[in-house]
């Protein structure tokens, strides 16, 4: 069965649609690039898929079943831009955020919760700030805590949108690994990405967007300048050769 399936989605803000006629399905145990321009509707694209807003029509399903019965088989990093990083909390206590799935919201976080959750931000290299608050961590930092949070929770899908922005390249290294990483365990792993010289070399599929589906599948298969041009329109940077296929 497959890890995730749009069917037919459509999504309006004021009866405006941003997302129409969207379907497509993705195989298991991919890393799995979601590319197009600015307003395209790919992070929209996500909050659909976590029932963050209504839709106007249309199916998606996680192994089969709708969002509500699968959530705890979903990690989700937000775009770091849309989180309130005022909220008062340490690096430990949102990574441990990650485990609610297992620890029952209203009980304490056992031994073992915490031990995982340390692992977790050992993986991403923020063991000495575990205490340290949200706020005071820089953009790449918190971008990091965010991963870990994703990891504590184990899930089998992990939708990260633009985990890369604004991070130097040792965390955008690291944050490649780590997604190599999952997908060596068989996850599948969904990323909103804007650099379209690294899609290539980052992810094995990918879905071009532009409020509906322009082309999705393969990046061997898929990812063409033919297809980029009518994802961005006459808007597409130079693109050397080498980064699309021919
Ligand atoms: N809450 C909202 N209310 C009204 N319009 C919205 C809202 N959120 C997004 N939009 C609009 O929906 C469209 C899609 O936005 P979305 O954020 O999904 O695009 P995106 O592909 O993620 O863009 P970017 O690459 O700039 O992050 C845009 O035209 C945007 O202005």
């Amino acid at each position: 069965m497959k890890p995730l399936t749009v069917n037919q989605l459509t999504v309006a803000y004021q009866r405006q649609a941003v997302l129409e006629d969207v379907s497509f399905s993705v195989p298991e145990g991919k890393l799995i690039g979601i590319i197009g321009p600015n307003g395209a509707g790919k992070s929209t694209l996500m909050k659909a898929i976590l029932d963050l807003i209504p839709r106007v029509k249309g199916d998606i399903s996680i192994y089969g079943k709708p969002y509500k019965q699968q959530r705890h088989l979903v990690g989700y990093v937000p775009q770091r831009g849309s989180v309130d990083w005022d909220f008062p909390t340490n690096a430990l206590d949102v990574v441990l955020m990650g485990r609610y799935g297992h620890i029952g919201l209203w009980k304490r976080p056992r031994k073992e919760d915490v031990a995982v959750a340390m692992q977790c931000l050992e993986k991403v290299g923020m063991t000495s700030y575990a205490k340290r608050q949200i706020s005071q961590l820089s953009g790449g930092q918190q971008q990091r805590v965010f991963l870990a949070r994703a990891l504590a929770q184990d899930a089998s899908i992990y939708l990260m949108d633009e985990p890369f922005v604004g991070v130097d390249a040792a965390t955008e290294k690291a944050i490649i690994e780590l997604l190599n990483e999952l997908k060596a365990k068989g996850k599948t792993v969904l990323v909103v990405h804007h650099d379209l010289q690294t899609v290539r070399d980052y992810f094995d599929w990918v879905l071009l967007l532009n409020k509906q589906v322009i082309a999705a599948g393969p990046t061997e298969e898929v990812f063409t300048y033919e297809n980029l041009q009518k994802t961005y329109g006459g808007k597409l940077a130079f693109l050397s050769p080498q980064h699309v296929v021919r």
